[in-house]
């Protein structure tokens, strides 16, 4: 109890809500105390919760990683860097600086800083004004490269590590092609896989577009069939955010109108192109008719099976690789544990709580059911733990994230709902309590932490029906810098077959159950 009175020293509460957690927490007796995962948790130190995030050590990862002379040079690389490219093999040793990889014609400039972009490009006073005040210094590696080429009005395919900007990377361009609100229906599109992800993109073109006339429709509430008829109320939208499943709806039933639209963004692209998501994908292409359409689709993993796919929807696109392809952020320090069998994973977990741990911390399940039951153990426990699923009211799940983000809550347990995208820039520690079904989903899990150069640990557990998949992961960490076992390198990898099947289907696990009062609850619930 100690520990927690301890962990809990400078963490506001929503009084109401935690009154438990207040009386726990009260007048606590000592610092926190030192933590093995905690990033921001000295000896002493207060917890510093989701602070603004710290100054980006390595934000682009080849400056730290270079050679000496690189290193100096990418110290010229000031915020305000305005010396033009000196022909071709210049442009290439600097993308090989900031490890872009760019293939296909034509070979449009990147930018040594956001100056030079906007030296290049006039953008509207109000947009300018809004991005100044994000405060971002420097463009990531992706944003070098992806800013120009989106506002050359080029198709492309961008694969970059997860919480490296690739947001800003489209969402800014939009608004300087699109140049002026126009009443002739939505002229630019993005979609998510999920709502969650689809609302943060929406807050950011929000702010992006403060003082702009531009419309924006984030569409992902249902709506009375007529009330969504291509009026000219709907007319006045300029760019539109939606889920594909919603779009595919709005399609079907022709509530909606995508022949004006000229910039069609897919956000975690590779998930789109999968066999779930494309026959919703191929309706919202079929609906976007316009001849001017370009096409920009966004990733931190993009398969090759998948970037051919790419390539066939798009018109001779351009790709963009950034480091290592389908790679983990090296700002995340990768732990592979070991934990015997599935009981193993609860001790683990308990150890970790006795021991300590810096929050917030993001658990990965593999199923609803499992997300249930972990709650109902960690709830029992004591920690201040919520649970998000795709069974969970929309309202629950918006408060879920509203909560996290503002730290009320230390610990979320989340399915897959949650492994793409979303933008949590506090989270100390993701841990995988189920091994990941695809190394696909490793990379996007393993991202919530170590965001925007902020680091990060992410820590996964595996028993001994998961080792026949180690490999692939194994190799995502020596990858991204991190350091496995010799052993674990001469395992070998799974057939091509088992891979395949354990991406449909997760593998059987005992349920989480080791209280009388979880079982009473497992019971009900079966009932
Ligand atoms: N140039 C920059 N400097 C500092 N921070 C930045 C910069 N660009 C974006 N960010 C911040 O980095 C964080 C991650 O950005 P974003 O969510 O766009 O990442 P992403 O590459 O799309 O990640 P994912 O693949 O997980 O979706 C955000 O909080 C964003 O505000």
């Amino acid at each position: 109890m100690d520990f927690f009175k301890a962990l809990g020293s400078g963490i506001k509460f929503d009084r109401k809500k935690f009154q438990r957690d207040i009386q726990l927490f009260e007048k606590p007796t000592g610092g926190p105390v030192s933590l093995n995962a905690g990033a921001n948790c000295e000896p002493g130190a207060e917890l510093d919760f989701f602070a603004e995030a710290k100054p980006v050590a390595k934000a682009n990862p080849a400056e730290e990683t270079n050679d000496g002379g690189d290193a100096a040079k990418a110290e010229e690389e000031e915020a305000d860097a305005l010396e033009p490219f000196h022909g071709p093999s210049e442009i290439q040793a600097f993308r090989d600086r900031h490890r872009i990889a760019y293939y296909g014609e034509p070979s449009v400039e990147p930018v040594r800083s956001f100056a030079m972009l906007f030296e290049r490009f006039t953008f509207k006073a109000a947009v300018r004004r809004n991005f100044d005040r994000l405060k971002f210094t420097k463009p990531t590696p992706i944003q070098l490269q992806a800013l120009p080429l989106a506002l050359a009005q080029q198709d492309f395919v961008a694969c970059a590590p997860t919480g490296s900007g690739k947001t800003l990377a489209y969402v800014l361009p939009m608004l300087h092609i699109l140049s002026e609100p126009q009443r002739v229906g939505y002229r630019a599109c993005i979609v998510t896989p999920t709502r969650e992800l689809a609302t943060q993109v929406y807050e950011l073109l929000k702010v992006l577009s403060q003082g702009t006339k531009f419309r924006i429709n984030h569409l992902v509430k249902a709506r009375p069939t007529q009330e969504g008829k291509e009026t000219d109320q709907v007319k006045k939208y300029d760019i539109l955010i939606s889920t594909p499943l919603r779009l595919m709806y709005e399609i079907e039933h022709d509530l909606i109108d995508l022949s004006q639209v000229q910039y069609l963004v897919l956000d975690e692209a590779d998930q789109l192109l999968e066999l779930g998501y494309l026959q919703q994908v191929d309706t919202i292409l079929a609906a976007c008719t316009h001849s001017g359409l370009r096409k920009q689709l966004f990733s931190a993993t993009i398969p090759p099976e998948i970037e051919d796919l790419a390539q066939s929807i798009m018109r001779d696109p351009v790709r963009l690789f950034i480091g290592f392809r389908n790679a983990a952020t090296e700002d995340v320090e990768q732990r592979l544990v070991f934990v015997g069998q599935e009981a193993g994973k609860m001790v683990e977990i308990r150890n970790m709580v006795q021991r300590g741990f810096a929050p917030p911390v993001l658990i990965f399940v593999q199923s609803i059911d499992r997300a249930k039951e972990l709650f109902h153990e960690l709830v029992y426990d004591g920690l201040n733990v919520d649970v998000i699923h795709s069974q969970r009211t929309k309202a629950q799940r918006d408060n879920v994230i509203a909560n996290f983000r503002a730290g009320r809550i230390w610990v979320l347990i989340a399915t897959e709902l949650m492994s793409r995208g979303i933008d949590f820039k506090g989270v100390n520690l993701v841990i995988n309590y189920d091994f990941p079904q695809t190394v696909q989903s490793y990379i996007h899990r393993v991202g919530r932490t170590g965001r925007a150069g902020r680091k990060g640990i992410a820590v996964t557990y595996f028993t001994r029906e998961d080792a026949p998949y180690l490999r692939s992961v194994v190799n995502v960490i020596r990858d991204s810098g991190g350091e496995v076992p010799e052993w674990m390198l001469e395992l070998k990898p799974a057939t091509e077959e088992k891979s395949k099947l354990l991406k449909i289907r997760p593998p059987p696990r005992q349920p989480i159950i080791t209280k009388p009062s979880a079982v009473k609850w497992k019971m009900a619930q079966l009932k």
